[in-house]
C-alpha cells in the first residue's frame, strides 16, 4: 500500500532527501519542476498555448518560476509570469529562481494588489501561488486575486496543490480555492484529494515522482493508505488443482423481502460469481420462484423457517441486510444472527439501519465483523457529521473500539481497519452510481470470507474488485446485474498480472 503523507511529513521528507541524496533544496525544486513540466507537456503538447504562471513568493512560487523557465526551454514561448508580492517575505529558493528568470526572455510582472490584474490574455493558468505551506484560509489580497482568477474561467493547472486547498483536515465548501482542472501533485496524493468536498475544487489529479527518498517515505507512520493493484495480486489466491466446492466455503446471504427480492438476488448471485463454493440465500417464501429461476446455483432456506432450518456451523460466512426491511421479523432475524453466529458477519443496508434504531445491538456484533454503510447509513449509526474529514476521524475511532472493519462507500471508498488505519480504494467510477451496487458488494465480501480470506482482506479485495469491474468498458452506467457478470473475469485479471 502507498502511505499518504501529511504536509509536515512531506516537508520532513524534503529535508531528509536533501541530506541523504546530497542535494540542495534548490536542486530538489528543479527536479520537482522538471517532473511537473514532463507531465504538463504530455497533457498539453501544443507549444502555441498562451500560458500565464501565477507565482507566490514561497517554494510553490519558486517551483512556478522554475517551471516557467523550463517550459520556455521546451518551446512554450507564449508565456508570462505574474508574481503576487503581497508581503515582504520570500523563500531563498524563490529568490534564486527569480534571478534566473529575470535574465531570461520571459516577461515577468509583479502585482502588489489584486486590483492590478485587469485582463488576462493567456488561455491556461499555472497556479503556483501557494502549495502545502497554506496555514490559514485565504484572505485579503490573495483571496481577492484567487476569486478574480476563478472568474476568468481559464484552464487552470495547479502545482502540487491548488492555492487555498487544505491537504488535510476538515474542508469547507465555502473556502476560497483556486479551482483546478488538473493538479500535478508531488510524489504522493494528499489525503483530502480523496474526500468528496474536493470535487468542487479539483477535476483531475496526476501524481509525479520528484525523486524523494521512497525508502524513507515508506518508513513514515500514517493512518492513511492508498490501496494499489499489487495489494490485490498479493492477496488473491489461485484456485488450485484438485480443489472442489468444499474448498471454497459455504456462504449464507440473509436478504430480501417480498417487495425487495432484487436485493437478495443481486447479493446471492454476486457471492456465487466471486467464487464461494456454495451459496445459500435466506429469503421469504414469496421470493423462492424468483431465486430458483434467476440463480439456480443458489440454494434457499425460508426466513420464516429459520428456527428449524438453520444450522450456523454449515456456513463459513454470513452476510445480512440487503432488502430485509425494518419489520419486527427482520429485527428478530438480525438479533438471532448477531447472537448465534459467533464468527464475523457482513452487515449492510437495512441491517445497519436496524442497528441505528436499536443501538443496544452494537454490543452483540461479533468481533471482526464487517459493516458496509453508505454515507447516510454511516451517519444513522454514528451520528450526523458536517464534513467528510469528521467521518474519517469517526471511522478510524469506531473501527478500533468496535473491533470491526468499516467500509464507507464513496468514489474512493474508505476502509477503516481494526488497527486504526484508513485505506482508500482507488477503483470505481460514477457509472456505478445506481441501485443494487451495495447489495452486490455485500455478496462479494461475504464470498471472499467464505473462501477463507480474513474479513479485512475480504473487504480490501471486495472493494477493489467491485470497483475494477465497474470501471471496465468505460460505460455511461453499469447496472448492478451486469457488473456481477464481469466479476469472474475481473478477479482472474487481477491475480494473473
Ligand atoms: N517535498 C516536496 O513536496 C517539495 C515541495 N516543494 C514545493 O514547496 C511547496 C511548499 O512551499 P512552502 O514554501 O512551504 O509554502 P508555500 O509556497 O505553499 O506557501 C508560501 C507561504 O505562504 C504563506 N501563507 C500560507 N497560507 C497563507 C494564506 N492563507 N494567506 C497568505 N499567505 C499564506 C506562508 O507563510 C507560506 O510559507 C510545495 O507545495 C511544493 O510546491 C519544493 O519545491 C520541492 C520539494
Ligand atoms: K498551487
Amino acid at each position: 500500500m502507498e502511505n499518504i503523507l501529511s504536509a509536515a511529513q512531506m516537508r520532513d521528507t524534503d529535508a531528509h532527501t536533501c541530506t541523504t541524496f546530497n542535494l540542495s533544496s534548490l536542486q530538489l525544486m528543479e527536479q520537482a519542476s522538471q517532473s511537473f513540466v514532463k507531465a504538463f507537456s504530455r497533457t498539453y503538447p501544443e507549444r502555441y498555448l498562451k500560458i500565464a504562471v501565477y507565482c507566490g513568493t514561497g517554494n510553490n512560487g519558486g517551483d512556478g518560476l522554475a517551471i516557467a523557465r523550463l517550459l520556455y526551454q521546451e518551446g512554450y514561448n507564449h508565456l508570462d509570469v505574474k508574481i503576487a508580492r503581497f508581503s515582504d517575505k520570500s523563500s531563498d529558493d524563490f529568490d534564486a529562481n527569480l534571478v534566473d528568470i529575470e535574465s531570461s526572455h520571459i516577461p515577468v510582472a509583479e502585482l502588489k494588489h489584486a486590483a492590478e490584474l485587469d485582463v488576462e490574455e493567456a488561455e491556461l493558468i499555472i497556479d503556483a501561488l501557494i502549495g502545502s505551506g497554506l496555514n490559514k484560509p485565504l484572505e485579503g489580497e490573495l483571496r481577492m486575486l484567487v476569486e478574480k482568477i476563478n472568474k476568468l474561467d481559464k484552464v487552470v493547472v495547479a502545482v502540487d496543490i491548488p492555492t487555498g486547498f487544505k491537504s488535510e483536515g476538515a474542508m469547507k465548501l465555502s473556502d476560497t480555492v483556486l479551482v483546478a482542472d488538473l493538479v500535478i501533485s508531488f510524489q504522493r496524493a494528499k489525503v483530502n484529494f480523496f474526500l468528496p468536498e474536493s470535487a468542487g475544487f479539483i477535476r483531475e489529479i496526476k501524481v509525479v515522482d520528484i525523486g524523494l527518498n521512497e525508502h524513507y517515505i515508506q518508513s513514515l507512520q500514517t493512518p492513511y493508505y492508498l490501496i494499489t493493484q499489487k495489494d490485490i495480486t498479493s492477496r488473491l489466491k489461485r484456485r488450485a488443482k484438485f480443489t472442489h466446492k468444499g474448498t471454497y466455503g459455504h456462504a449464507l446471504i440473509i436478504a430480501g423481502a417480498p417487495k425487495t427480492m432484487g436485493a437478495a438476488l443481486l447479493s446471492a448471485e454476486a457471492c456465487m460469481c466471486t467464487g464461494a463454493g456454495l451459496t445459500t440465500a435466506c429469503v421469504p417464501e414469496e421470493g423462492l420462484t424468483a431465486l430458483n429461476t434467476r440463480v439456480p446455483e443458489v440454494m434457499a432456506i425460508l426466513n420464516e423457517n429459520v428456527n428449524e432450518d438453520l444450522t450456523w456451523k454449515t456456513y463459513q460466512a454470513v452476510g445480512i441486510g440487503p432488502g430485509i426491511g425494518s419489520s419486527p421479523e427482520s429485527l428478530a432475524l438480525l438479533t438471532k444472527t448477531l447472537k448465534e453466529y459467533n464468527k464475523p458477519v457482513v452487515i449492510d443496508a437495512d441491517a445497519l439501519n436496524l442497528i441505528g434504531q436499536h443501538h443496544e445491538l452494537m454490543q452483540i456484533i461479533p468481533e471482526g465483523s464487517v459493516l458496509t454503510p453508505h454515507v447516510k447509513e454511516f451517519d444513522r449509526l454514528f451520528g450526523e457529521h458536517v464534513s467528510w474529514w469528521d467521518r474519517v476521524v469517526t471511522g478510524i475511532d469506531r473501527a478500533k473500539t468496535m473491533g470491526c472493519t468499516i467500509l464507507l462507500k464513496n468514489q474512493y471508498t474508505m476502509i477503516f481497519t481494526r488497527d486504526g488505519k484508513c485505506l482508500f480504494n482507488p477503483t470505481g467510477s460514477p457509472a456505478m452510481a445506481s441501485g443494487g451496487m451495495g447489495d452486490v458488494l455485500t455478496g462479494i465480501i461475504t464470498s471472499f470470507i467464505a473462501q477463507g480470506y480474513s474479513p479485512e482482506d475480504a473487504v480490501i479485495l471486495g472493494a477493489y474488485i467491485h470497483g475494477a469491474a465497474g470501471e471496465e468498458g468505460n460505460d455511461y452506467v453499469v447496472p448492478a446485474s451486469s457488473l456481477i457478470k464481469r466479476l469472474p473475469a475481473t478477479i482472474a485479471t487481477n491475480y494473473s498480472t
